[in-house]
């Protein structure tokens, strides 16, 4: 089962699209739901786009071990390799980054197991028009044409003293019987920002600013967590997991599980990125570009 987990740090939740509109249950006919043979029209994308990567990406892997124990030259040589990263396609991996591997294999096996459900089931979390959570079949009541091969799961994360509101997501949408899969959630989503709010610390070093200037900034910050699974496809050169795209948001952390199909365009060539299970793809995205 390819997949992936990914948490998107933004300063302020993005609004809903404009060229947003509601298809109906047309995603009820994907064909990953259907168990069609071939990959329909709409999921076929223009030639152009269907470049295959051959390079890797050859992204720094940053130990955060040395910056949590307080070793500063350890943190000196993490913000260099982050600098660097960040001058040229702002994509590193992190590992030694805090985060119990128990954890991530709890969060993969109810990705597993939601995703495994009946579509009757899935639709019970399905994403309403005009909100970004819920489930997604391949985005097939937004869009009709280019459709992604995948169906995807998001929910909004931000700390709240009062309410676990990832807790509360899964309960509210999904039933008592997801209490624990929102739990999981909840502590994935508390041990990303975690991890957010410490490469905030690290890219304002190698800014040069205060090193607690983009950490403050952020602490009240809200993130999207996308939980992507791309099934099976009998077709893979004509059809996108997900399509070529920048990330609008200040800073996206992904697990991607070991199939790999990751690809990131620098310096004129789609690359590779290499699956590490120990690690964290960290990529900075189009809002903290700007702001940096
Ligand atoms: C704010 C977001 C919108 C998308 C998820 C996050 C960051 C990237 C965006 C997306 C992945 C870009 C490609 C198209 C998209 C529709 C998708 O394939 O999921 C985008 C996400 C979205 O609009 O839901
Ligand atoms: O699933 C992936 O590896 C990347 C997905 C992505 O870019 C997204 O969901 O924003």
């Amino acid at each position: 089962m390819d997949s992936s987990i990914s948490t998107l740090l933004v300063p302020q939740l993005p609004l809903e699209r404009e060229d947003q509109k509601d298809h109906g249950d047309s995603f009820l006919h994907t064909p990953f739901l259907q168990k069609e043979s071939s990959v329909p029209i709409n999921f076929i994308w223009p030639k152009r786009d269907l470049v295959v990567a051959h390079d890797e990406l050859r992204e720094p892997i940053v130990d955060l071990g040395g910056f949590f124990s307080g070793d500063l030259v350890a943190t000196q040589h993490a913000v260099q390799l982050i600098r660097a990263a960040c001058l040229n396609h702002g994509f590193f991996q992190v590992t030694n980054h805090g985060v119990d591997p128990r954890l991530v294999k709890m969060a993969y096996h109810h990705m597993d197991n939601f995703f495994k459900l009946p579509a009757s089931m899935k639709l019970r979390a399905k994403r309403t028009p005009g909100n970004m959570w819920g489930y997604s079949g391949a985005h097939a009541d937004r869009f009709s044409s280019k459709l992604p091969w995948k169906e995807t799961l998001s929910f909004g994360f931000h700390d709240s003293d009062s309410k676990p509101v990832v807790e509360d997501f899964f309960k509210s949408n999904l039933g008592m019987d997801f209490e624990q899969t929102g739990v999981v959630y909840q502590k994935y989503c508390e041990a990303m920002k975690d991890v957010a709010l410490a490469i905030m610390e690290l890219l304002a070093i190698s800014l040069g600013v205060h090193p607690l200037h983009y950490k403050h900034f952020f602490q009240d910050g809200s993130s999207i967590m996308r939980c992507n699974y791309y099934p099976p496809c009998k077709e893979p050169g004509l059809a996108f997991g997900t399509g070529p795209h920048c990330d609008p948001t200040s800073l996206t952390i992904l697990h991607q599980d070991q199939v790999g199909g990751l690809e990131v365009f620098a310096n004129n060539k789609w690359r590779n990125v290499r699956p590490r299970p120990d690690a964290l793809v960290i990529n900075i995205g189009d809002t903290f570009m700007v702001s940096a």
